[in-house]
This record gives structure tokens, sequence and C-alpha cells, in this order.
């Protein structure tokens, strides 16, 4: 069975007060059946990471490299030196801000396997795709190049985020979403011996309304939560609508 995980991407936000919303998680959400992670920016890494508890700690971003002349960047080394256990990689956000490319986000994927991280990799269609039809023929270009060959899914996490879901409070219907995930699904189950297992999350938009609902969608195993998961009131019910599916 693929694990359930609820994470949440702080993006850029968040200073180190804010790390007491992560205490109130811990203590309302002990369910070992459950991975908590919290993808805060990379000031808060080693601190969020110090602290006791369930919740895991994750990285936003990795270099490819381990070392070098890299100027603001970070290694999946360093980050997993800080305490992570994750890192997201290929948010559509550092696509389209930093022009990052499949094959790049696959060779931060295999930094971050060799660092002993868990990848998040992140596809999804623009909105302009989904008008046009193509949004399976879009995610099969990024499954086939953003994903190692050498991928499993003890380190893989794949989540799919309509790049006109995030951030927006629109919606794909659950049929959309079951569509996707089904697709996702079966090809990784072509290409991987374990492809069954890998946890695949959605991601956009979610809130305790309609976390429930998602997670009732065949092959959702969680969710990639950006704007909810910066308070622990509104990710809270988000966690527990994951415990309960
Ligand atoms: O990484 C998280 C996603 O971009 C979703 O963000 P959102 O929940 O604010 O729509």
């Amino acid at each position: 069975m693929p694990r359930k995980i609820a994470a949440g991407n702080w993006k850029m936000n968040g200073t180190a007060s804010d790390l007491g919303e992560i205490l109130a998680l811990v203590t309302d959400h002990p369910d070992p059946n459950v991975d908590v992670v919290i993808c805060p920016p990379a000031t808060l890494v080693s601190s969020l990471a110090q602290m006791d508890g369930p919740v895991q700690t994750g990285g936003q971003d990795c270099h490819a490299a381990v070392s070098g002349a890299h100027t603001g960047d970070i290694s999946a080394t360093m980050l997993a030196a800080a305490g992570a256990s994750h890192v997201i990689v290929g948010h559509s956000e550092r696509r389209t801000d930093h022009g990052e490319t499949d094959a790049l986000i696959a060779s931060k994927s295999k930094a971050a396997y060799d660092a002993g991280l868990v990848a998040i990799i992140c596809i999804g269609e623009t909105l302009e795709e989904r008008e046009a039809g193509t949004t399976l023929d879009v995610l099969d270009v990024q499954l086939d190049g953003s994903i190692p060959d050498t991928a499993h899914a003890a380190y893989t996490v794949i989540a799919y985020e309509p790049v006109w879901a995030i951030g927006t409070g629109k919606v794909p219907t659950t049929d959309q979403i079951a569509e996707v995930h089904a697709h996702i699904r079966a090809k990784l189950a072509g290409r991987f011996a374990d492809g069954a297992e890998f946890s695949l999350l959605y991601g956009g938009s979610v809130k305790g309304s309609n976390a429930a609902e998602i997670f009732e969608v065949p092959h959702v195993d969680g969710a990639l939560v950006g704007g909810a998961s910066l308070k622990a009131a509104d990710f809270s019910p988000i966690v527990s609508a994951l415990e309960n599916a």
C-alpha cells in the first residue's frame, strides 16, 4: 500500500515565530499511518527538523550537484545534513520562475536519492493545456522526463498539481482528478516494478472543506498543500481527513 502523506509547502512564507504552528499539529496528529511533512523555507529547515514530534521536514528545492559554485542554491546533501527527510522538486513555480526542465528535475531527484531524501516530484498541466485536451500527453512527457529510471517507491512521491488550481481556489472535479491519478498509476506500474506503491498526491487549492472528497478518489494517497498549510487551524482538518480516508 502507498503511504498516506499530508505535505505542506510553505513556499516563500514563514519565519521562526511561525514554527509554533507545527507544535499544534504534532499535538493533534499522532496517527502513525499518515506522514505529515512540512516544507518550510530553507532558513527554517534545520530548526524544524530539530523539533520533537512526528512532523517530518522537507526542502522546497535542491541543486543537482552535491556542492560547488552555485550562489544561492542548496544541495540535497545539505538538506539531509540539516535534518530533512524529503525535498520537493519540479514544482510548477520552479519550472516557471527558474525555467526548470524535466531533465534538470530528474537530476535533482537523483541528487535527492543520493542524499537519502524522498523526492516529491511535481507535475501538472496549465489551463491552456487542459482546455486543449492535452493534459494526459503533457503529464506523460513530465513523468517520462522528470522521474529517473532509478526511482523506487520508498524514495519517490508524485504530486499532481494542475497549475490552474494552485492558489486560485479552483479545483478539478473528482472525476478529473480520478482520470489523472489512474493514468499516473498505470504509467508508473508499467515502468517500475513497484509502481503500485508510489504515493500519489493531489495539490491545488486543497482545503479542509474539500479534502475528504479528494481523498476518496482512487489513487489519491494524500495532498501537497500550499496556503492551507501555513496555519495549523487550516492544515489540521486536512490531515484529519487523510487519517480518516
Ligand atoms: O505546493 C503546493 C501547491 O502549489 C498548492 O498550493 P495551494 O494549496 O496554495 O493551492
